[in-house]
């Protein structure tokens, strides 16, 4: 199987986790487009659902294929979320924000009654940090906010190389105006402070780890989808 069978293949099964009537938070990327897809196409037989997305792309595919969308403000409780992730660890804790909806998609997981997480198997790792953890910050004071991460991973005795995320030659900007920079860290040993002491950074809006808000991971393999439930 490619990683994009696998993808598709988790996020198939992950309509399992949705009932009729919830209300359903959209993640972002190439696997929560497979998820789009599979809902609208369950949607189009009569199942009812309504949908937040998480970024003007996801709401736009979703809207697109018919789904029918809520937002946030009218809606401010979901049953469920399904999103990707750029890596989860065993203790479903995970890293996101490759596209850079990290925020939003925070905000709506954090929302959800529950987070179910779907991916390729590439995306499980023993110890989060391989995948450059994304932080997105204010575009006001960056270089100020990017020298206090550095002195954050300092404290932890981490060093990071921190990369301002570009898009086309200019500087990235998230659905909420924001730029992001991008931080090679390799093993994290503590996400959870590490998630602690980057959110106390005047500038850092939010980051990629996502601690405690997942519960079940759906990870597509050559040999079916396996999940990860959190007891
Ligand atoms: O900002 C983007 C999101 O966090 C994505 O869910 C994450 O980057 C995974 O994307 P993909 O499913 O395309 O690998």
């Amino acid at each position: 199987m490619t990683a994009d069978q696998q993808k598709k293949a988790a996020a198939i099964a992950a309509l399992e986790y949705v009932k009729a009537g919830n209300k359903v938070g959209l993640g972002t990327g190439s696997t929560a487009n497979h998820f789009i897809e599979a809902l609208a196409e369950k949607a189009r037989g009569g199942f009812d659902v309504e949908c937040v997305a998480t970024s003007r792309a996801s709401f736009q595919l979703a809207q697109s294929l018919g789904l029918k969308m809520t937002t946030l403000e009218k809606q401010p409780h979901l049953d469920v979320t399904v999103d990707g992730a750029d890596e989860f660890d065993a203790n479903w804790q995970l890293i996101k924000g490759g596209g850079g909806a990290l925020l939003v998609e925070k905000i709506v997981a954090t929302s959800s009654r529950y987070m179910v997480v779907i991916a390729d198997q590439s995306k499980k790792v023993n110890a989060l940090g391989r995948f450059p953890l994304p932080v997105e910050v204010v575009p006001f004071g960056v270089n100020a906010t990017s020298w206090k991460i550095d002195r954050a991973l300092r404290i932890l005795d981490l060093k990071g190389k921190q990369v301002l995320r570009l898009k086309d030659g200019k500087p990235f900007v998230t659905d909420s105006g924001n730029a992001i920079i991008d931080v090679t860290i390799g093993h994290i040993p503590d996400p959870r402070r590490l998630d602690n002491l980057l959110k106390s950074i005047p500038g850092v809006v939010d980051h990629g780890l996502f601690i405690d808000i997942c519960g079940i991971v759906l990870m597509g393999t050559d040999d079916g989808v396996q999940t990860f439930r959190k007891a």
